[in-house]
């Protein structure tokens, strides 16, 4: 499972968890703006927009999880297990597959406007990468500044919809994942006032009481929840440090703990990567699941207008900064 998100201060700020029980050994990639992407069916994109995101590369081609342009759009693609259904390839319309989706969206627009009137005529179409990389069952979150909007493909062809919550996780389809804020709308920041008979006293004996009843487990119907209180109702400073640490820390209002989610006897799915890119400046910010240390990758220290991909692996293992070691103890 995962949880996509997006979230504004004086920069916009774009991330995921992503939660797995294993890597794919992916690395943030910066795709330069000469990098030919050659499409499966709709020829070849030979130069675009830089991009920037976590992405498997496999036979030279950035199998991207979600990533980032340097005009500020980004997509993020989900588990979208038994809901995604890919088509075969339709005449008369774009037939992108789905690992090209992230690449033909970033490569060619700026606005989440621009890639609706594009999406009218998309096709997800069923062609696997190759036999060890087969097609997943995804969806996606395409945020700009402003917008944020939902891509499935399923049964009944594309649905595009728009996200105002700026969140996304996993199943179900989100039409029903929004209507099911309804059922919290009585949650609150704020303490409680008793409505619940006035027979009764009542003591609001702590803070936050005002949102009990928020879904505190790991299920995604669950996490969409919690991640779209935690969002809407943060609060942060314009800086980039206090920035990127809000955002983290609604990451990890969602994020998987080793042995709460077994998917298979001794398997547990753990949040991997926690991702934060600010899409004004192209800085892809990352931890993992034992480094807390953000690690940062700019796309503009890379040469642009290369062709070729530059890759950075994850640094996983715990940076500790040791406050009083010998050194320092023997210089006081
Ligand atoms: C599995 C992950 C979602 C995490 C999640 O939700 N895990 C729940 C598991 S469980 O369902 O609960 O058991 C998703 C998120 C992004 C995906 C990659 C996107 C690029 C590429 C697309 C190709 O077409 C296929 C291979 C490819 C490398 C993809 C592999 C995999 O699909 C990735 C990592």
């Amino acid at each position: 499972m995962c949880t996509g998100a997006n979230y504004t201060t004086r920069d916009h700020y774009f991330g995921r968890n992503l939660d797995l029980e294993f890597s794919y050994n992916e690395t943030v990639t910066v795709t330069p703006r000469n990098f030919a992407f050659e499409f499966r069916k709709e020829g070849t994109l030979q130069t675009h927009h830089a991009i920037i995101g976590m992405a498997t590369i496999a036979d030279g081609y950035p199998l991207y999880y979600d990533a980032t342009n340097e005009k500020g759009l980004s997509m993020a693609g989900l588990n979208f297990p038994e809901n995604a259904d890919y088509k075969p390839e339709a005449e008369g319309k774009t037939n992108i597959t789905p690992f090209e989706f992230i690449p033909w969206v970033l490569g060619q627009f700026e606005t989440v406007a621009e890639v609706k009137v594009a999406l009218a005529t998309l096709n997800l179409v069923k062609i696997n990468f190759s036999e060890t990389f087969p097609l997943s069952p995804l969806h996606w979150i395409i945020s700009d500044r402003e917008t944020s909007i939902t891509v499935e493909s399923v049964r009944e062809g594309l649905k595009v919809y728009d996200n105002p919550v700026g969140v996304l996780t996993n199943n179900p389809t989100f039409d029903i994942q929004l209507f099911n804020l309804n059922n919290f709308m009585h949650l609150s920041k704020n303490p409680p006032t008793p409505q619940f008979s006035d027979e009764l006293e009542f003591d609001v004996y702590s803070r936050g009481m005002g949102a009990i009843g928020l879904p505190g487990d790991l299920s995604s119907a669950s996490r969409f929840v919690k991640a779209a209180f935690t969002k809407l109702n943060s609060v942060s400073g314009d800086s980039e440090s206090e920035s990127i640490s809000q955002f983290f820390q609604i990451l990890g209002s969602v994020a998987q703990q080793r042995g709460c989610v077994e998917v298979s006897p001794g398997k547990f799915e753990i949040t991997i990567y926690s991702s934060c890119c600010n899409t004004d400046k192209g800085i892809y910010y990352y931890t993992t699941y034992e480094n807390s240390q953000v690690t940062a990758v700019d796309m503009h220290n890379e040469d642009l207008d290369s062709a070729a991909l530059a890759d950075y692996p994850l640094i996983k293992e715990q940076q500790i900064h040791t406050a009083n070691n010998r050194a320092t103890a023997e210089s006081r």
